[in-house]
């Protein structure tokens, strides 16, 4: 299908999964709009992205500074363009923080997305992908999770995202033009191959991945390993990763899907790779490809 020249609305698209499918859109012909409030990101992740896709694809990228919580704001930039749909990654997404501050994600995940469904309403685009995440199936008692697995989140921040996708489902019921796709992603890491643009999170991060990278690199001096008695292979707790490269595919393929005329209503779909690997077993993958030693406390 072609999708040359369409425009796409990206929220977030400065951050670790924004940049990366930013990269995949531009390739596939999609010209992007970013919105980001730089909360968790940098503006020159959005440089990067301009070198990794060259001159003639970065002509086509435009940026607003701007937080999906400001309506007015958003509104003048849906004033502006005609987006053909939106890719909606904008929010907070550490979960230990939202148990600490659960208002912070009730502010930026809820108030921030109803203000773009209200927008997205006013100005006639009605096709929205979404990130939502693995967390919503809570601690399901038979893996792999499929996607009529019960859904239980656990913690705020997993309550946002079970929250936004009940909105979703009531807005797509109520009015039948809607189309949405609800991507619940496992857990995302790597970069892309140019080693231009990553996982570069503010502050301490919260997830393993970057954990390791800094240790790596010496900005942390070792990783903590949570838990050793997890019933797993060697006790510390299994995870289902996936590269981010195919996570932004996964995108493309989702975007693709709402510009089929036979698609309706809001779908659900899992991205992982349906295989677990332990926290030792990542940090030994990852000193076997960096050939870096990452001391980790046992
Ligand atoms: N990375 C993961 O492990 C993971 C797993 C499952 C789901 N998700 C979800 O995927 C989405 C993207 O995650 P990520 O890893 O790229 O996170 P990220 O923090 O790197 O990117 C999020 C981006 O949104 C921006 N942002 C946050 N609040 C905003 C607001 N109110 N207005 C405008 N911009 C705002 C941030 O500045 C950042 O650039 C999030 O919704 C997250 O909850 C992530
Ligand atoms: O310093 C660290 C950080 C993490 N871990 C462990 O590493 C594994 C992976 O942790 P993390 O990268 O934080 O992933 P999750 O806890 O699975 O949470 C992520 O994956 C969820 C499902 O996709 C998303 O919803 C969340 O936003 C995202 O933070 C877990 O067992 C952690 O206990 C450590 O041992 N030490």
């Amino acid at each position: 299908m072609k999708m040359e020249g369409k425009l796409v609305l990206v929220t977030g698209g400065a951050g670790f999964i924004g940049t990366h499918t930013v990269v995949q859109l531009l390739k596939e012909g999609f010209r992007v709009s970013i919105i980001d409030n730089f909360d968790n990101s940098v503006e020159e992740a959005l440089d990067r992205v301009k070198e990794v896709v060259g001159p003639a694809l970065a002509a086509k990228i435009e940026f607003h500074f701007v937080d999906l919580r400001n309506k007015d704001d958003l509104e003048k930039v849906f004033a502006k363009s005609k987006f053909d749909g939106v890719i909606h990654f904008a929010g907070r997404k550490a979960v230990g923080e939202s148990v600490e501050y659960p208002r912070r994600y009730f502010d930026n995940n809820l108030i921030g997305t109803i203000n773009l469904y209200e927008v997205m309403a006013k100005y006639n685009c009605k096709k929205m992908v979404f990130s939502s995440s693995s967390t919503v199936y809570g601690q399901p008692e038979k893996i792999p999770c499929v996607e009529d697995t019960e859904l239980k989140a656990m913690n705020p921040y997993g309550r946002t995202k079970l929250f936004l996708e009940e909105i979703a489902r009531d807005i797509s019921q109520a009015e039948s033009d809607w189309q949405i796709i609800l991507l619940r992603y496992f857990n995302p890491v790597a970069a892309h191959e140019s080693g231009k643009i990553g996982e570069d999170p503010k502050g301490i991060p919260n997830n393993l991945m970057p954990y390791i990278q800094q240790v790596a690199v010496g900005r942390l001096p070792e990783l903590n390993v949570y838990g050793h008695d997890y019933p797993t292979r060697d006790g510390t707790a299994i995870r289902d990763y996936i590269h981010v490269m195919d996570l932004a595919d996964g995108h493309i393929a989702a975007l693709k899907k709402l510009f089929t005329p036979d698609f309706k209503g809001c779908v659900p779909y899992n991205l992982g790779t349906g295989r677990g690997t332990s926290v030792l077993e990542m940090v030994a993958a990852f000193e076997k490809a960096s050939g870096k030693v990452i001391g980790a406390s046992t």
